[in-house]
């Protein structure tokens, strides 16, 4: 609905026009395929640190999550929190660093990356979910052995550099998100796990490698990852370089030319897609419900990326977990 509004000078600006009855119907049973396609289906959902800035927004994504709960998907939320990471560290008058896209964390600023990820950030998200009914459930990698990782560095121009207690999930053991998922429950996954070398360490995990991770490990219909931009550009910023359909080998080729907040997301989708979930998507999180307009419109929004042996048009159909 982008349709302009008039302003008079003095008056306030005239509302769009309300849809008829006839429209309300037509975009109700255009979302009936796409419900009997992803009925039962399980669906990984990114919610970004960035796209998690405005109130009325986080409405309307809690919104969404519930409403693919109700007509009978799985959805899965795995949580960012960057910005709000960024932020309690200046509060604590600890500057943030990044290198390659990942954050430069000690042994301090992991106490500050778990305190927010898993004690505000979720708790914020389980609380707008909980508004709808006693859905959502908070755990992190921490939790029932979700995930482990491994200390990982980052690559800037081409060399390895040391970022501190940051790790790449190697593991998942799925269960206990599935024991959720079995009761009817949200999920909702913060992005901290075990050291597997030593598991009374923890390390601090982006939070779009670990949700395609977990994608993989739970047979994810589909990864969807939200963010503050409206997908992926070739030629950013060129705004005429939008991308909204690529494969997983033409993608590959491109990623070493993309900036770095595009990077763990792509190689996510990637990773995804090779480890076999059928669809990874990158959607502007800024828009209200775009995960509903993805999900159930035939036009879709964002960049998807697809692996390389699927027709456009045949994509499969899919059974989930219910
Ligand atoms: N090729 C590109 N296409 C789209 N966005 C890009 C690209 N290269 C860099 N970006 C930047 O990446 C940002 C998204 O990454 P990031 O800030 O890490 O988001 P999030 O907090 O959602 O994980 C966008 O706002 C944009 O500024
Ligand atoms: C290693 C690393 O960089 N971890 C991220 C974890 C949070 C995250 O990924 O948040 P967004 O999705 O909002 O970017 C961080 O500390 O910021």
């Amino acid at each position: 609905m982008t349709e302009e509004t008039s302003v008079t000078p003095g008056l306030p600006p005239a509302l769009p026009p309300a849809l008829t009855p006839d429209q309300k119907a037509e975009v109700l049973i255009e979302a009936l395929p796409w419900l009997e396609r992803f009925s039962g289906a399980l669906f990984v959902v990114k919610y970004g640190g960035n796209a998690m800035v405005d109130e009325s927004l986080k409405r309307a994504f809690a919104e969404d999550m519930v409403f693919l709960r109700k007509v009978g998907l799985h959805p899965v939320v795995v949580h960012g929190g960057g910005p709000q990471i960024s932020s309690m560290l200046a509060r604590l008058g600890i500057e943030s660093e990044f290198r390659g896209g990942l954050r430069v964390t000690t042994q301090e600023s992991m106490d500050v990356v778990r305190m927010v990820l898993t004690g505000q950030v979720s708790r914020e998200l389980v609380g707008l979910l909980n508004s709808h009914g006693p859905y959502a459930v908070g755990l992190s990698g921490e939790d029932g052995g979700l995930l482990q990782a491994r200390r990982r560095t980052a690559t800037v121009d081409g060399k390895q550099v040391d970022v501190g207690h940051v790790g790449d999930v190697v593991e998942v053991d799925p269960r206990a998100v599935q024991d959720l998922l079995d009761a009817g429950r949200i999920p909702v996954v913060s992005t901290v796990a075990p050291d597997i070398e030593d598991p009374t360490q923890v390390l601090n995990v982006n939070a779009d490698t670990a949700a395609a991770a977990l994608a993989v490990a739970l047979g994810a219909s589909k990864l969807i990852i939200l963010t503050d931009v409206e997908g992926l550009y070739t030629d950013w910023p060129d705004r005429g370089s939008l991308v909204s359909e690529i494969r997983a080998g033409e993608l590959a080729r491109l990623v070493p030319t993309l900036e770095s907040g595009m990077v763990p997301k792509m190689e996510a989708c990637l990773r995804a897609v090779r480890g076999g979930v059928p669809q990874a998507h990158v959607v502007d999180g800024r828009r209200a419900h775009s995960v509903l307009t993805e999900v159930f419109t035939e036009a879709g929004i964002g960049t998807m990326v697809l692996p390389d042996d699927v027709r456009t048009g045949s994509l499969p159909l899919v059974g989930g977990v219910a």
